[in-house]
């Protein structure tokens, strides 16, 4: 008779090991933080004795759950912004509210909330990846849960630090700190390709082999990312990811909803695993992720809730249903992830997707005492059938709740306990996570009054900090100009531009706040041929400044930001009451006119047709200047053969509203 410190008797014991062995009645012998034997109560009962012994009363005790891919601290930006597209939720809302306020204190928080709400829904694992992770594992740690924590590394500074090379050596540090401990697994989490340079995933991929710990990333979330890839690179995301030599690590991919044939066999000859996430697939409407031929392979697939700000919460029993509904409407197959599979999956397959099968996932002597009660007799999930031995999974799988989880152990250690957690205050940390949600609000409710603080806080808007004198003139045909530019001799042609500008402009109620113009400039070569395009995004203001003669002006004050997103994201993040449309041939010439710079634009209109029309400007830098060049504007207009008094004071948005 051996002795060991627990036994867990009178359960459904489902282990999920190779063979989906399941005892009824069962018992679970665990010594320290390991499981000692599993089988029937009568022969555990024989071999073992044990000071301390729980009578289950006919529960399901199986391994806790692996939610294999999330972002705990976000539990603090739950319900912020919904029922958006990725880019505008990510880039438009969440990345600028980290900015301002994801610190160690905001991770610490925001983690213990999600560690409450994970083991009460019966989750004992956990894959991560956000920013300042050691202070998540730290609270990890001190919930008693078990995680691979990835520390965040991306293109452009981040909460916890100002480079990627900071936040590459943060990565290394943490590393180093955890890499032995029982219950954290460290790991870098380069974010994802189109966040990422090819520096940064080789860089990442070398750390975590240097330390053989796991990679986690995103990884083909939305078919516009796979159409970048394309576009930018032409081939799809994981052979690109290839190329950057991330497979050489042991890789956790988020989503891959928009992979190929192709790409799920590298993904399994390359042992990486995957998280499905299917309701934060659903939510964001990214796509369904082919998780049956996937599994049909035989790569590893694990589930996973994604960050409670997509989803929006931490419940593993909804995920494991969302994905076999998924699977089975999907492809119109009911038979398409059965029970049985789906809870594999978010046990022992996760596990082994997060490279760690070998200590959790599964009851079997040896692994690590993870595991739950779910009690199966409420109203809910009654009656109970046994003529198929696949009952008790789809009990499981279909019916249970995440409420119905009564207890749960991880590392041999109860963190729950007839529902009560013993590691967490749950009321403290609702109180800290409210006065953190009111802050949030306030910043919000601030930066959405003004378009200009949208702009500024998606990153990257600079003001314009020279005016522009300028003058604008109907023409009834571009020859005359185009022949006086090549042919006047006080004109000296410096530099020649052909674009076909796009311009969308975006109109608000408020004309206060101005107008956005969203412009993208096709240059185009002698021979008609596109050679490049450049997107640019321009604030407008309202107000003009000073009128000088004959209507020649100084500018509007202007912000300009790099335009990194599509029109469409520009659209849905500003929301404007209307968007006019200008589409023109623009021959743009740098000149210079007695001793002078001037850009002379000849534009001409196809859509719409407002015809053809001359622009003189030049940058100027006080009041003195502008009025010297505001003349010296007049003799060039008439040096081009036009006349200042034909200027007009009107741009090209006014006109084409009226049009
Ligand atoms: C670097 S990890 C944290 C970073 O990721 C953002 N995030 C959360 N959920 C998703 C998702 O589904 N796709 C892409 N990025 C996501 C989160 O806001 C953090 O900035
Ligand atoms: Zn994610």
């Amino acid at each position: 008779m051996k002795t060991v410190d627990l036994i867990l008797t009178n359960a459904v014991v489902l282990t999920m090991d190779e063979e989906f062995h399941t005892f009824e009645p069962g018992a679970v012998a665990v010594s320290g933080n390991s499981i000692a034997a599993v089988g029937m109560e009568a022969d555990i009962l024989k071999d073992y004795s044990a000071s301390k012994k729980i009578d289950c009363n006919h529960k399901v005790l199986m391994p806790g759950l692996v939610n294999a891919h999330t972002h705990v601290p976000m539990t603090l930006l739950r319900g912020l912004a919904d029922d958006l597209r990725l880019d505008v939720w990510l880039m438009g809302y969440m990345m600028p509210v980290e900015r301002e306020f994801v610190s160690p204190d905001f991770v610490q928080l925001g983690t213990k909330l999600a560690c409450a709400e994970m083991i009460r829904s019966g989750v004992t694992t956990f894959a991560d990846m956000y920013y300042f992770e050691d202070d998540i594992a730290r609270a990890t740690q001190s919930a008693g849960m078990r995680a691979v924590c990835g520390q965040s590394v991306m293109k452009f500074p981040t909460p916890d630090a100002k480079s990627f090379e900071d936040s590459l050596a943060l990565a290394r540090d943490f590393i180093i700190r955890w890499k032995d401990n029982d219950l954290i697994v460290p790991a870098v989490a380069p974010h994802a390709p189109y966040t990422c340079t090819p520096e940064i995933l080789n860089a990442s991929a070398s750390l975590a082999v240097e330390f053989d710990v796991p990679l986690h990333t995103h990884l083909a979330e939305t078919a516009g990312e796979v159409e970048n890839m394309r576009n930018e690179h032409g081939i799809p995301v994981i052979p690109y990811m290839k190329k950057q030599n991330l497979f050489e690590a042991k890789v956790i991919a988020a989503h891959c909803v928009h992979i190929d044939e192709g790409e799920m066999r590298t993904l399994l000859h390359t042992n990486a695993g995957v998280a499905h996430n299917p309701s934060s697939n659903m939510k964001l409407a990214s796509g369904i992720a082919p998780v049956k031929r996937l599994i049909e392979l035989g790569v590893k697939v694990g589930i996973g809730t994604d960050g409670p700000a997509s989803n929006n919460d931490l419940d593993m029993f909804e995920e494991m249903r969302l994905a076999s509904f998924l699977a089975k409407v999907s492809s119109g197959d009911p038979t398409a992830l059965p029970a049985r599979t789906t809870l594999l999956m978010a046990t022992r397959l996760g596990a082994e997707a997060l490279h760690i099968g070998n200590i959790t996932g599964s009851l079997e002597p040896g692994k690590r005492a993870d595991m739950i009660l779910v009690d199966v007799s409420p109203t809910h999930n009654s009656p109970r059938f046994k003529r198929d031995p696949h009952n008790v999974y789809a009990q499981i799988i279909y019916a249970a709740k995440a409420n119905d989880v009564t207890d749960v152990i991880i590392n041999g250690q109860w963190v729950m306990q007839n529902r009560v957690l013993t590691t967490l205050n749950e009321a403290d940390l609702l109180t800290a996570g409210n006065e953190y949600a009111r802050k949030i609000d306030s910043f919000l409710i601030q930066r959405e009054q003004s378009v200009l603080s949208k702009l500024i806080a998606i990153g990257g808007a600079t003001e314009e900090e020279s005016f522009e004198v300028q003058a604008k003139i109907a023409i009834p045909s571009v020859d005359p100009i185009l022949t006086a530019i090549k042919t006047n001799p006080e004109i000296k042609v410096v530099r020649t531009r052909h674009y076909h500008q796009f311009d969308t402009y975006m109109k608000f109620d408020d004309p206060s706040q101005g107008y956005v113009r969203y412009r993208e400039d096709h240059s185009i070569t002698d021979t008609g041929e596109i050679t490049g395009v450049r997107s640019r995004l321009t604030l407008v203001g309202q107000t003009r400044e000073h009128p000088f003669r004959e209507d020649v002006l100084l500018s509007r004050s202007r912000f300009l930001a790099p335009a990194t997103q599509s029109l469409r994201f520009y659209k849905e993040y500003f929301k404007p009451q209307k968007t006019v449309e200008i589409e023109k041939n623009r021959m743009r010439y740098l000149v210079n006119f007695k001793d002078t710079e001037f850009f002379i634009n000849v534009d001409n209109f196809t859509e719409p047709n407002l015809g053809s029309f001359l622009e003189v400007k030049s940058r100027t830098w006080s009041k003195q200047d502008a009025e010297k060049k505001a003349h010296l504007a007049e003799d060039l207009i008439k040096a081009l053969g036009a006349s200042p008094s034909d200027v007009i004071a009107s741009d090209y948005i006014e006109m084409a509203s009226k049009s």
